[in-house]
């Protein structure tokens, strides 16, 4: 078995728990926030900053890695953990939505997806087959299913289509993975926004028994109370004994909502992607850092912060990084992202243990009180 996972607690508040995964490189406690390194690094942030902020897995990603450097290249290098120094877990995602969202697409067929690469335009093909090429070579713990996210809104018989080939597609995922004792390939749900079709491609996934399942097709331009929605009807259709992922989530009040819905793992490109525009995520709401109102305030981003950059660093100091486009900016206010939301989940897995996450829910948002 690739990985293991252990049900620590079940919240009698809410549908949250406590877990705990066992992995190849490391163990992984739930539920859990994961960095995303799309191109083999979490962007601004050296390996050993990552170990400083306690992130215990990282994500990486199929599509990009596969047009640049190259799956095989990764390979010689002696895999994804060797050439990016990353001793602890990996989870690589299957290219499948980067397919949709950022190569020019240029057909779908039941054999895979022609597309041309966002880089250069050159014409590639990705299948359920050669996606799992890709990500055997990459070697990462946690590999995913070759799917379509559908996207949003998406007409009922679109997405009725989409999910069964997915099905179809997720079989052959299974069929062609040649190291599934070294890593474990989860599932991916679809259905959209529709509770019947997110019930048949539930029961379609789980029939084929993957060690893992994420929800896939959410976090892509939907209401946030319809996202909460679908996880609502959709985890409970989930095992009790294996992880559950919710890719692409996300910002801290859908993490908090999230868990308390069941779910164990999410990633998200918002605490990294923000911090390079300037934008912290603090105890005290959202500060962007460019504000002139930030010249002359020496006090540090966030006064109930213990990372680095807060210890070190004043507002005012940020803001003239940011303004003088110093790569320092990039780096000291990712930290900053990174090791909140990986607190944050620290503390939402402290509240389960203590049978109180729809409290803490009440005082985060009380303290934090906004949207991204
Ligand atoms: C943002 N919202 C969102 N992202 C999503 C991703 C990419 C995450 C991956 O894409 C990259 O971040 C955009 C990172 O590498 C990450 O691992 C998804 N991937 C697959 N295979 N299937 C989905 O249904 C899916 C849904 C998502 N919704
Ligand atoms: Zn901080």
């Amino acid at each position: 078995m690739a990985i293991k996972y252990e049900l620590i607690k079940e919240c009698k508040q809410s549908g949250a728990r406590l877990g705990r995964i066992q992995t190849p490189h490391g163990i992984i406690e739930t539920p859990i926030f994961m960095p995303v390194g799309t191109q083999a690094t979490v962007k601004a942030m050296t390996p050993e900053e990552l170990k400083d902020i306690d992130a215990q897995i990282i994500l990486s990603n199929t599509y990009h890695l596969y047009l640049r450097p190259g799956h095989r290249l990764v390979e010689k290098a002696g895999g994804l953990h060797k050439f990016m120094n990353w001793d602890r877990p990996i989870l690589t995602d299957s290219g499948g939505f980067q397919v949709f969202s950022l190569g020019d697409l240029r057909k779908i067929t039941e054999e895979g997806v022609e597309f041309r690469s966002h880089l250069d335009g050159s014409k590639h093909f990705l299948s359920p087959e050669k996606a799992i090429e890709i990500e055997n070579a990459l070697g990462a713990d946690i590999i995913m299913a070759f799917d379509e996210c559908a996207p949003y809104p998406a007409e009922r018989s679109y997405v009725k289509n989409s999910l069964e080939r997915t099905t179809r597609w997720a079989k052959r995922c299974k069929e062609a993975h040649s190291k599934p004792d070294q890593q474990a390939l989860f599932g991916i749900i679809q259905g959209g926004m529709y509770k019947d079709l997110r019930e048949q491609s539930a029961k379609e996934i789980i029939d084929l028994d993957f060690p893992g399942y994420a929800v896939g097709g959410l976090s892509v331009g939907e209401p946030k109370e319809l996202m909460y929605e679908v996880l609502e009807y959709t985890t409970p259709l989930m095992p009790k004994d294996k992880p559950r992922y919710l890719m692409g989530v996300g910002s801290p009040d859908c993490l908090i909502e999230g868990a308390i819905r069941g779910i164990d793992m999410f990633d998200c490109v918002l605490p990294t992607r923000i911090a390079r525009n300037g934008t912290a995520m603090t105890s005290l709401g959202k500060v962007v850092i460019k504000n002139a109102k930030y010249t002359e305030d020496f006090s540090p981003l966030d006064p109930n912060c213990s990372c680095n950059t807060c210890k070190n660093y004043s507002k005012a100091y940020l803001r003239h990084l940011y303004k003088a486009e110093e790569i320092l900016s990039a780096r000291l206010v990712t930290y900053h992202n990174l090791h909140f939301l990986i607190e944050l989940m620290k503390n939402v897995r402290e509240a389960i243990r203590q049978d109180r996450l729809l409290d803490y829910r009440k005082e985060f948002f009380e303290k934090y009180g906004y949207e991204i």
